[in-house]
Formats: structure tokens, sequence, C-alpha cells
């Protein structure tokens, strides 16, 4: 879509194995919290999340809000001690980001220190089959074909974007991605309305238009998606323990995805050769545990560069007429 709005005249083509529901983007929480990556100046990424909350908080306030699966979610962040880091880089970016008060602390005895916020949050596979019907509404075409090799897209097209999270791994022999395996359960709880993340961030309760996500696990290097039952009693046990109303919990479904993960996000011009031959290729994978709470921000960071590559393009082609 940042392609498409970034260079109109340019004809996009989407080639995926798997569209949604069949995704990581589709088992995710969705939840605008981000992490760090240890690698990308924190500048940068606070810009990327800033587009990304600006991008999403317009569409909270839309009537596409439902549709899209958007909606602004209020509620804490809990640490057994102190953070080192009591302000993170994106506490102006969320809304009415503030130290909890003793009040609320009293909901959480084993905790001593919160946070209190508003942010946004998608529900995933109704946020991807919006984004899919406005690609489609472009005249975007998509294709699902598994590609092999980046060179095998060379007759067809004169710019290759890759955005194939942890598949990245194996399509570009990226020995910096790895997996980062988190199971979940999406449960009927209509009731629970605040969110409630324990410091870390293994166990957490995110509530959506439709379903509430209860996390979590993140096992690096793991790359079983099968869903482990042991697992998903622990984390709804640990859950229950921060909120004690989910016993009452219908229609448990368990979820497993691969975060694609790197010390940064891969976003990357490049040109391959081989025998002369050339083929502009824009990277933007691995976004690890924030693919949602950067997407529009390195989208539109990659759809720049793909600009650069169209101009380049033009530039040797006009050479080539002198
Ligand atoms: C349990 C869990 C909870 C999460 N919660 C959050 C959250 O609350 N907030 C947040 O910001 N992030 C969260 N994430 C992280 C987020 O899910 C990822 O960062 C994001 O989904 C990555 O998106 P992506 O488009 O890069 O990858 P994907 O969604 O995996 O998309 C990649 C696409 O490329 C295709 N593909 C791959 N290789 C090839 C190939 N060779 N040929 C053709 N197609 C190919 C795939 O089929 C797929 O369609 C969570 C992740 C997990 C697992
Ligand atoms: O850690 C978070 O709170 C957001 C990302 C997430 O939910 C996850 O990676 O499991």
């Amino acid at each position: 879509l940042c392609i498409m709005e970034t260079c109109p005249s340019c004809s996009v083509t989407i080639l995926s194995d798997q569209f949604s529901p069949n995704t990581t983007s589709d088992v995710a929480a969705g939840m605008l919290i981000p992490h760090t990556y240890p690698d990308s100046p924190i500048n940068v990424q606070k810009q990327w999340f800033k587009d990304t909350f600006t991008y999403l908080f317009a569409i909270s306030n839309s009537a596409e809000a439902s549709e899209a699966g958007i909606q602004l979610v209020s509620g804490w962040q809990i640490f057994k001690n102190t953070p080192k880091e009591e302000l993170p880089f994106w506490s102006d970016v969320v809304l009415g980001f503030r130290p909890m008060s003793e009040a609320e602390l009293q909901k959480f005895p084993q905790h001593r220190f919160g946070q209190a916020f508003t942010t946004l949050k998608c529900d995933c596979p109704p946020y991807l089959l919006w984004l899919e019907k406005r690609l489609k509404a472009t005249g975007v075409q998509m294709y699902t074909r598994k590609v092999l090799d980046l060179w095998e897209l060379h007759s067809e097209y004169n710019i290759v974007v890759n955005c194939a999270g942890i598949g990245a791994h194996q399509l570009v022999g990226d020995e910096k991605l790895f997996p980062v395996r988190g199971q979940v359960l999406k449960v009927n709880a209509p009731w629970v309305k605040h969110f409630i993340r324990d410091g870390d961030g293994l166990t957490y309760i995110y509530p959506g238009i439709n379903r509430v996500t209860l996390g979590g696990t993140r096992e690096k290097e793991r790359w079983s998606l099968d869903p482990d039952p042991s697992t998903t009693k622990d984390i709804f046990d640990r859950c229950c323990l921060l909120e004690p109303s989910l016993q009452g919990a219908q229609d448990i479904k368990v979820k497993v995805g691969l975060r694609p993960s790197r010390e940064s996000v891969r976003l990357q011009r490049e040109i391959l050769s081989q025998g002369g031959v050339k083929l502009p290729v824009v990277h933007n994978y691995g976004h690890g545990a924030g693919g949602f709470a950067m997407h529009r921000g390195t989208a539109k960071e990659a759809a720049r560069l793909v600009r650069e590559c169209i101009a380049a393009l033009q530039d040797s082609s006009s050479r080539a007429k002198l």
C-alpha cells in the first residue's frame, strides 16, 4: 500500500506462499507496545512507531475502525520490581502514559510498580483482510506462489521487495534472522476491557474487538509450529493469576507463530548482480516481536527505498539512450 501511495505509476504484484489467515501476522496479538531492536538507532525506532501509531490512530477514529479491527485500549504494564528504565522511548507516543497509582496497584498484590497508558490494538485477521481489500481496490495483483530464489523474478519484475518474514532465513540465507516461537491463546472473555502486561512481556492479556489474546512464550531458535498442551495450561494459569475472572473464558483456541527476529530490522536496498545482470531488491523483514508496532513506519521507509530504485533505473535507462 505504501508503495502504491509513494509511486502511484508503479504496478505492484504480491507473491506469497500463504495469505491470511495462515501467516505469522495472523497469530500476533497486534498490540502497539514496541520492543527495542538493539542494533537500530532509538530515534529511528521511535519514528517507525510514531508513523504507525499516527496511521492507526486515524483509522481508529474513522468509520472504518471496526471493519479494520483497530481500537484504542487502555491498561497496565506491571512490574514486580521497579524497572531500570522508568520511561520507555515510546512513552510520549502512546496516550496518557503515567505511573500507576497505589489504588490501581492494589489489583496486583504481587507487583510493586506499574505504568498506565492507552495504546492501539489491531485484531490481526480482520486488519489483514482490510489491507487486502484496499490493495485489490488499487489494482494490485495477488498470487499464491513460493519463491525459491529472488532471481526467478528477474525476467518478470524490475524491482523485488522482500517482506518474507521468517521465510527470509531460507529465501536469502540470512543467518542473522532467527525464530522466537510464540504460543498464545485466543479466548472469548468480553468482560475483560483492560490490557495487562507483566513487565518482561512473557505474560499478557490483550483484549481485542473480537477475542482476548493470552500470552505467551518467547522460545529462541525453536521452529515447531505445533501447540504444546502443557504450555497452554501454563499460559492460562499465569493469566488467571493476573486476572482471575479469566477462569470463565470460553472457546479457547491455541495459536503458534515464529517471530522473525534479528538485532535490527533489515530495511535496506541491495543490488544483486549475476553475469552483468542487475536486480534491485528492497529488504523489509526481521521485525521480531514488533511487526505490528512498527509496520507502517518501516513500510514507509521501504517505499522510499523503492522510489530510489526507480530513480536509479530511470537514470541508467536514460544514460543508455544517450
Ligand atoms: C505469539 C505472537 C504474538 C505477537 N504479538 C505481537 C504484538 O502484539 N505486536 C506486534 O507488534 N507484533 C507482535 N508479534 C510479531 C509479529 O507477528 C511479527 O513481527 C509480524 O507478524 C511479522 O510480519 P511479516 O509480514 O514480516 O511476516 P509474516 O506475517 O510471516 O508474512 C510473511 C509472508 O511472506 C510469505 N513468504 C515467506 N517466505 C516466502 C517465500 N519464499 N515465497 C513466497 N512467500 C513467502 C509468507 O507466506 C507470509 O505470507 C507477535 C508474534 C507472535 C508469534
Ligand atoms: O510484547 C508485547 O507486549 C507485544 C508483542 C507480543 O505480544 C509478543 O511478541 O508476544
